[in-house]
């Protein structure tokens, strides 16, 4: 029995056909080295591989860094493109700036069911937990959206986007929101609300074919006006915080780049956005919060004890008015730096027409928490709110068909039901992992 270690179970069993080449390339070897032209030949080899060896090292490396950095490279622009795929007749191709934010991702969402072509941009700042803003945008990956991490003052990565995609329009939705907190970080209006505004409209400018824009403002511009509804003809010189304040420089330097450049230019005046997958900072959202840890909630009062008032739109009212702008936009007129003609500009009021109390919202939340709230009623700090806002939404209605449909007895049950899944997987799970998971379970419409 021949032993399987053993070299003769590897011998063919008929002599003569397999000759043991073993010796012959021993003297082969030697015979090659003996020679010395042969081991000069060797040696140059030898030299040829090293040398191969380290630039193919050095371009590893470099290659690598370039893949890894937040932006660029190849995958990353395939990507990109795939992202942009317009996938009907007469599609525009998007840039959708704070995708991960709450209006960006249903604006996002919304574009893409329609197949139009998205690529969000969003620099996933931490103002609030940005474990949001990624399930965001892993609900926006299962619809093939793929977000650029970046930030809107990084000229040359939006020199790139535009190199590798002809944008039809940009959806401008990025932004420092909140109005309190400018009193914290008012740098950080300034960096993203007119620093970013102006680099993203150097970069639109620049684009060749120029997109439409439309873009976030607010109606915080409306300031400390006394007239109501709110009509977009009002005056916008006092604002009373300086977020409004930078909302307000956006209107006139987009004012300034549609007339010198021919940039078609639409801006939103959004009053109170809120809704399924909001921003935490927002009252509704915290007074839910605290609602349900039974914790008090602080409601401000205006002077002479007059109730502040809202009037909050639903997220799936503002994106119709979103989609209907982009649908409504005129092309740019520049090219080259230079208009050709007159561009587009519009600004438009996207609220609700109908104002609710501070005190009467958080009763709906108590009434759909099912549990009451701890109220401490306080005086409205100096601290950049206004009394009231109620929007006149006649030009909305008549150039954009818009028409919002939801009340905020339905839109902020529609919240509590979300917001009852997110703490049920939270509770189940960790934070992160819930959040993802829920960006699969709950899709807006
Ligand atoms: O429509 C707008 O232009 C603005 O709407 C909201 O700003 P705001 O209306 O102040 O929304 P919340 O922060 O949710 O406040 C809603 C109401 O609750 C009141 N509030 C807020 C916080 C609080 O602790 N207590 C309280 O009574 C506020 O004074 C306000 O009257 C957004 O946060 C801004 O980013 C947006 O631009």
């Amino acid at each position: 029995m021949p032993s399987l270690a053993g070299e003769e179970f590897f011998l063919p069993s008929m002599p003569g056909k397999f000759k043991d080449k073993s010796h012959t390339l021993h003297r082969q070897f030697h015979r090659c080295f003996a020679s010395t032209s042969t081991m000069f030949l060797w040696a140059l080899f030898l030299v040829v591989l090293t040398a191969s060896y380290l630039s193919f090292q050095s371009f590893v490396d470099s290659s690598s860094k370039y893949l890894s950095s937040a932006w660029g490279g190849i995958q990353w622009e395939k990507q990109v493109r795939a992202s942009a795929h317009i996938h009907r007749q007469n599609g525009f191709s998007v840039l959708v700036t704070g995708a991960a934010g709450f209006v960006g991702a249903h604006v996002s969402l919304a574009l893409k069911k329609r197949g139009d072509g998205i690529v969000g941009l969003d620099n996933f700042n931490n103002y609030y937990d940005p474990t949001l803003k990624k399930a965001r945008q892993s609900l926006l990956n299962s619809h093939n959206i793929f977000i650029v991490e970046g930030d809107v003052n990084d000229e040359r990565m939006l020199a790139k986007l535009f190199d590798i995609v002809a944008f039809t329009h940009v959806m401008h939705l990025a932004a420092q929101a909140g109005v309190r907190y400018a009193m914290e970080n008012p740098n950080s209006y300034v960096h993203s609300n007119i620093a970013g505004l102006v680099t993203l409209l150097e970069a639109c400018k620049n684009a060749n074919p120029q997109p439409a824009i439309v873009w976030a403002s607010s109606s915080s511009v409306y300031g400390l006006n006394e007239k109501v509804p709110f009509s977009e003809s009002d005056r916008t010189d006092q604002p009373a915080s300086l977020y409004a304040a930078t909302k307000k420089a956006g209107e006139e330097i987009t004012h300034t780049y549609n007339h010198i450049y021919g940039l078609s230019i639409t801006g939103l005046r959004f009053f109170t956005v809120y809704g399924p997958w909001g921003r935490p900072d927002m009252a509704y959202f915290s007074f839910t919060r605290n609602i349900l840890q039974g914790k008090p909630v602080t409601v401000y009062r205006g002077k002479n004890r007059v109730n502040l008032a809202r009037d909050f739109t639903y997220i799936d009212d503002i994106v119709k008015g979103c989609v209907a702008s982009l649908d409504t936009a005129k092309k740019s007129t520049g090219s080259g730096g230079k208009k050709r003609s007159p561009a587009q500009y519009r600004i438009f009021n996207l609220g609700n027409k109908s104002p609710v109390t501070v005190p009467m919202m958080v009763g709906i939340l108590e009434k759909h928490l099912k549990k009451r709230a701890k109220k401490s009623i306080v005086e409205m700090p100096g601290n950049g709110d206004v009394p009231y806002t109620h929007a006149n939404i006649s030009s909305a209605q008549t150039e954009l068909g818009y028409k919002p449909t939801t009340d905020l007895q339905t839109g902020l049950k529609k919240f509590v039901r979300w917001q009852d899944l997110c703490l049920f997987s939270v509770n189940s799970l960790c934070l992160g992992y819930s959040l993802y998971l829920l960006s699969f379970l709950y899709r807006p419409a």
